[in-house]
Order: C-alpha cells, then structure tokens, then sequence
C-alpha cells in the first residue's frame, strides 16, 4: 500500500544577508486513498512542502520517502497539477496526456488507451482529438488532471488547480476530482486558499502556520467529502450546520481570531 512519509523535513532558502526558514520540522504520514488538503495564509510554506513532495526542491533537513524510498528528483510516481494548466498548445488533448507516456518509450496503441481511459475518468473522452484551446479553462485543469493520473503516480500533487476558475466552473471540477479520487483511491496533497474548497475535498486537513512554516492543527476524519460521494449534492453538503460551523473555527484559526457565533 503506498505511503509517505515526511519526516523532520526543513527548508531554508537563501535570501540577501542570511537565510530564510521557510519551513520549520514537518511531519506527515499520508496513505493509499487519503486526500490532505493544505490551508493557511500566504507565505506559510505550502508550495514548499509541495515542491519538496514532487521532487523540486531538495529539503534542508529531514527526509520524505514515498514507498520507502527517498525522494530524490520528479518522477512517474509524483504527478504534479498546476494552477496553470501547462498544457502544450500543439498538441492536441489525447497527445497532450499521453505526453509522459511518450516521453516514457511506450508505443502509441498502449499510450493511446491509457490516455483514452484517463480521459473518460475527468469527463473528457469525447473531447480526445480537440485542440488545446478550443477547450474551456475548466476542461483544460481537467485535462491537467487527466495528464498528472497517466503514469498512474502513487501521489498526486495539485497547488492551487481551481486558483483560475470561476466559482461555478471550479465547484464542477471539485466534484469530478473527487469522484477521480473515489475511483482510483490516490494519495492526494492538493493547496487552496479556500476554507470551502478544503472543507470540502479533505479526508484529511492540515492548517499551516507561518515564519516559519508548520503544521499548526490536523482534522483526520473530515466527513464532508465521504458525504458528497455517498450523495451527490454538494450544496446540501456545503450548507449543512456542521460545514458552516467548522468553516468559521478553521478561518478564526487561519485568522487567529475568535470563531463566529453560527
Ligand atoms: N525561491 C525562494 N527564495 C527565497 N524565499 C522563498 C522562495 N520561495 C518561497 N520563499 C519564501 O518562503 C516562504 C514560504 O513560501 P511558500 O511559497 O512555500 O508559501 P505558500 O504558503 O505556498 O504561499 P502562497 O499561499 O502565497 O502561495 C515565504 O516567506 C516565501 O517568501
């Protein structure tokens, strides 16, 4: 069962005059089918923690293995979405998922149906020989999607993916994600700056705190994703008490001030 398994992990960038401890000891274990979702203000080291996890950015400390093994470089088994799409306009959407495959050495009947596949799991099956560009920001994340879920990763890593969305566009692609997530049991670590967006994605939530950056609260059991698979309305999930009232505990945590009285 694939695991992760950040330990002690630091980061310090150099900046003029001295160092910056952008990350300070994180420690997390993630499972096969857990979907962390990290909040917290700007600058607490989100994208960090990221960058370490996809092979980025090498820590100052500590070590992250992924099944075991250290982390040393990107690899197959990290698949990394970005808010930007970074989609290659001329390529079309099946050759633009299929491109890892490709760049792999996998023939083009195997890399085709694998891609074909990827694609039908976000939606898109019909949408295989379009153009890049013909297709909405929307479909293009979820394209992204479909590309980072190509080399079958153990780990899927998304910074930020809906930031560019508009609010209805972005609640669809939450949804789809989720029902990816629910039909291939991946190991999610997906940022947002969104108390909602967390709430609702999250098996798992940990809230980040800065200077330096830390793992300040974790909520292991978060329901509201379960309840969205189980059925299917995600207003009714996302105007339940319970949604509204841990909303505004996590925002006073972000926030440091008092929760509201709802
Ligand atoms: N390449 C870099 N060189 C120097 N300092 C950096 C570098 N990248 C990030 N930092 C600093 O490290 C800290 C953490 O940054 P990081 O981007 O990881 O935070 P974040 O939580 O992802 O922020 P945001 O939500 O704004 O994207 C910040 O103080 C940032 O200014």
């Amino acid at each position: 069962m694939p695991t992760l398994d950040i330990r002690d992990l630091t980061v310090n960038y150099e900046v003029k005059g001295g160092h910056l401890q952008a990350l300070a000891p994180v420690n997390l274990t993630m499972h096969e089918g857990d979907f962390v979702v990290a909040l917290g203000a700007s600058g607490c080291g989100k994208t960090t923690l990221l960058n370490c996890m996809a092979g980025f950015l090498a820590p100052s400390s500590g070590q992250i293995l992924l099944d075991g093994k250290p982390i040393q470089g990107p690899g197959a088994n990290q698949g990394v979405v970005f808010q930007k799409h970074a989609l290659m306009p001329w390529l079309n959407v099946i050759d633009n998922v299929a491109l890892g495959l490709r760049m792999r050495g996998m023939d083009l009947k195997k890399r085709t149906q694998i891609a074909q596949e990827k694609l039908g799991l976000v939606g898109l099956e019909k949408y295989a020989q379009r153009a890049v560009y013909e297709l909405s920001g929307g479909m293009q994340q979820r394209v992204g999607i479909a590309r980072a879920l190509a080399n079958d990763p153990a780990l899927l890593l998304m910074d930020e993916p809906m930031g560019a969305l508009d609010a209805f566009t972005r609640e669809q692609v939450q949804e789809i994600l989720l029902r990816v997530w629910k039909a291939t049991n991946k190991m999610v670590f997906f940022i947002t700056h969104s108390v909602e967006e967390a709430l609702f994605l999250a098996s798992r939530l940990i809230v980040m705190s800065p200077s330096p950056g830390r793992i300040s609260h974790v909520y292991d059991d978060m329901p509201f994703c379960h309840e969205f698979l189980r059925t299917g309305d995600a207003r009714a999930v996302k105007s339940r008490p319970d949604f509204i009232r841990m909303r505004e505990e996590v925002l006073s945590l972000i926030h440091h001030r008092e929760p509201a009285n709802v």
